[in-house]
């Protein structure tokens, strides 16, 4: 376990944004915090990443004093600032130069870093000129220059187009391999495509901690489509509850401790021949707005 957090919570004069949340980060994991505009993600990361003062709760980093923890993370504010009229390269200098790194093992950092990020070839060319994915790309190198053990992204990709999107999520995937990741988003498809971890934040409670596995199978529906060659009219009415597609063809509602055996044998009883049987399967966007609803 990398991260373990008791009990956080932030009230901003009356509005309690974070209200006593727990979790673990485990190492090596790279962890998606999914919620909708003011759900508190960036309260949480800017807490994690020791910008703002929980109001109560702990945060508790393995091996590490607090205070000392912070050199071991990267951090990457939703809205990062940049000074147009600096180069890639003086920027990360700049950014370089509150970490420890001796002068020329952070040349070396810096050059390697972006290599990358895929910025080697406008490393001397000012921010000003840059695209929105550019700049996000450049940002993550700041996050990463001392190789920290956590890297903490706040919404990462929300601003960027599909292109830049790519981009950031790919260098996401390979990061992944070598540190943890805990990113912001609101949109699930991000998450799905990095992450196999998800937190689901709502108005400041987690909703959801586990795997995105986990997270569809938790509110597997168990509804099941039946085809036969008759009419289907009076078979399954006293047993489920029944929506019709045309005569031949329904999808069944049964709770999810119901045999569906019974149904099977339902149609043998009366004489009914199959032709198709399906199990509906909720995709993950499913289960995500069912968690949101709860
Ligand atoms: N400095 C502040 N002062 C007062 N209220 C704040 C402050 N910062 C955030 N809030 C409130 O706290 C709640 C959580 O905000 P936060 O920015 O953490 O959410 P978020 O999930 O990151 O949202 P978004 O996706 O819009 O960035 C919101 O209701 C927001 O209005």
């Amino acid at each position: 376990m990398l991260v373990n957090i008791q009990n956080l919570t932030k009230t901003y004069k009356q509005h309690q944004a974070v209200k006593g949340i727990s979790f673990q980060i485990e190492k090596g994991k790279c962890v998606a915090l999914l919620g909708p505009n003011g759900a508190g993600k960036t309260t949480t990361l800017q807490m994690l990443a020791g910008l703002l003062a929980p109001t109560s709760g702990k945060i508790q980093f393995a091996n590490t004093a607090s205070a000392d923890f912070r050199q071991r993370i990267g951090f990457l504010p939703q809205h990062p600032t940049f000074f147009p009229w600096m180069t890639a390269k003086e920027f990360l200098q700049f950014a370089g130069k509150l970490s420890q790194l001796s002068k020329t093992m952070l040349e070396d950092k810096i050059t390697e870093t972006l290599e990358f990020v895929s910025l080697k070839d406008v490393r001397n060319k000012r921010i000003g000129g840059f695209s929105g994915g550019m700049k996000q790309r450049l940002g993550l190198a700041q996050a990463l220059l001392h190789e920290p053990d956590l890297l903490i992204l706040d919404e990462p990709v929300s601003a960027l187009d599909p292109n830049g999107r790519r981009d950031v999520l790919e260098i996401l995937s390979k990061l992944k391999r070598e540190m943890t990741i805990l990113f912001s988003t609101h949109v699930l498809h991000d998450a799905e495509q990095v992450c196999d971890s998800v937190m689901i934040l709502k108005e400041g409670s987690i909703m959801w901690d586990g795997s995105l596995d986990s997270l569809k199978n938790s509110q597997a529906s168990s509804a099941v489509q039946i085809k036969t060659a008759e009419s289907l009219e009076n078979v399954f009415e006293d047993l489920v509850m029944v929506e019709y597609i045309d005569a031949s063809t329904v999808t069944l509602f049964p709770d999810p401790a119901f045999d569906t055996n019974l149904l099977l044998q339902r149609l043998m009883e009366k004489k009914r021949t199959l032709v198709h049987f399906e199990r509906l399967q909720d995709s993950l966007e499913d289960a995500y707005m069912k968690v949101m609803n709860q």
